[in-house]
C-alpha cells in the first residue's frame, strides 16, 4: 500500500516536470471554515516563464489566491492544477518542493540567521548560504549583525525590522531555487534604499520561473507578463497593463485613483 502510495507521488512529481509548472485556477471557489466564499469562480493560467500579478482592491481574494494556489487551504470546487496535475492529488510535501513562498508573514524560527537561510535547502553547504545571500545583496547587513550569520534571531525573527525578515526570506527563497514563486509583494515595512535592494532580489529570484505575485508596486504590475485583477473574489480583468489600461474599467479606474495617492510607489 505504502508502496502504491509511493509510485503515486512519484507519478505526481513526475508528471509535474513533464509538463512543466503552468499553474492553471478552473473556477474555483474557497471560503474559510465554509463561511462566506472569499474565491467565487476564479479561472486564469499562470504559465511558466512569466510573471502574472494579482492586483485588486484590499480584501478582494488576491493573498488568498496565492495560499490555495500552495495548497495552504483546499478549495471547495473547482481545480488548480500545477504542469496538468491536479494539486489535491499531489503529496503537500512534494508540491511544497517545487514552490518557494514569500509572504508577508514569513515564517522564522528561534535560530541563527544561518540555519533559518538553511530551511530553503537543508543540506546546503555554508557556502551556498553565503553566496543566495550575496546574490540578494544580503551578505553585509547579516555580517554588520552582532555575530553575522550565527545572530540569532528572536522568536518569529522578533529581532529584525519587518524588511529585514522579508530580505532572509527572500534569501531562503533563492537558496531553495524552486521553479514556482509565490510572491505577496510587501512594501510597508522598507525604506526606499532597502526596497531597491529587494527588488533586485526579486528579479532575480523570479527569473524564468512561474511567478504569481500579489502586486502592490506600479512597477511590478505594468511588467507583469499578465495582470489578474481580483474584486470581491471574482476576476474582473485579464491582460497585459497596456492592453487593461486602454479600456476603459476596473483596472483603469484603479491605476488612476492609485496614481493620485501619495503612497503609490513610482519606483
Ligand atoms: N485566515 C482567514 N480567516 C478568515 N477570513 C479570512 C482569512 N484570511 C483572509 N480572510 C478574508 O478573506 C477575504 C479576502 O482576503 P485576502 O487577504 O485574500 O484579500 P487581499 O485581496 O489579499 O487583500 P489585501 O490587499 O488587503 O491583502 C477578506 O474578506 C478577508 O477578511
Amino acid at each position: 500500500m505504502k508502496e502504491l502510495e509511493n509510485t503515486k507521488i512519484q507519478q505526481g512529481k513526475e508528471n509535474m516536470l513533464n509538463q512543466g509548472f503552468d499553474i492553471v485556477f478552473q473556477d474555483v471557489n474557497f471560503s474559510y471554515n465554509h463561511n462566506e466564499s472569499v474565491l467565487n469562480g476564479v479561472s486564469f493560467v499562470a504559465k511558466q516563464g512569466e510573471v502574472t500579478a494579482l492586483v485588486g482592491p484590499s480584501g478582494g481574494g488576491k493573498s488568498t489566491a496565492l495560499k490555495v494556489a500552495a495548497r495552504f487551504g483546499d478549495i471547495d470546487s473547482g481545480k488548480i492544477t500545477i504542469g496538468g496535475e491536479d494539486i489535491s492529488k499531489i503529496d503537500p510535501e512534494t508540491l511544497l518542493k517545487e514552490v518557494s513562498i514569500v509572504f508577508q508573514d514569513v515564517t522564522l524560527f528561534n535560530n541563527t540567521v544561518l540555519e533559518n537561510i538553511r530551511i530553503g535547502k537543508k543540506d546546503a553547504t555554508d557556502e551556498e548560504v553565503f553566496f543566495a545571500a550575496k546574490a540578494a545583496k544580503c551578505h553585509d547587513f547579516i555580517m554588520e549583525m552582532s555575530n553575522g550569520y550565527n545572530t540569532l534571531i528572536g522568536e518569529n525573527g522578533s529581532y529584525l525590522s519587518g524588511g529585514e525578515r522579508q530580505r532572509l526570506s527572500i534569501v531562503r527563497a533563492l537558496l531553495k531555487n524552486a521553479p514556482i514563486v509565490l510572491l505577496d509583494e510587501a512594501t510597508s515595512s522598507l525604506d526606499i534604499q532597502n526596497e531597491t535592494v529587494v527588488q533586485q532580489a526579486i528579479s532575480r529570484l523570479t527569473k524564468n520561473k512561474t511567478v504569481i505575485v500579489v502586486a502592490h508596486r506600479m512597477r511590478t504590475i505594468a511588467n507583469a507578463d499578465k495582470i489578474v485583477l481580483l474584486k470581491e473574489g471574482k476576476v474582473h480583468q485579464i491582460g497585459t497593463h497596456k492592453e487593461l489600461i486602454s479600456h476603459p474599467g476596473e483596472y483603469a479606474n484603479m491605476i488612476t485613483l492609485q496614481s493620485q495617492s501619495a503612497n503609490w510607489k513610482l519606483s
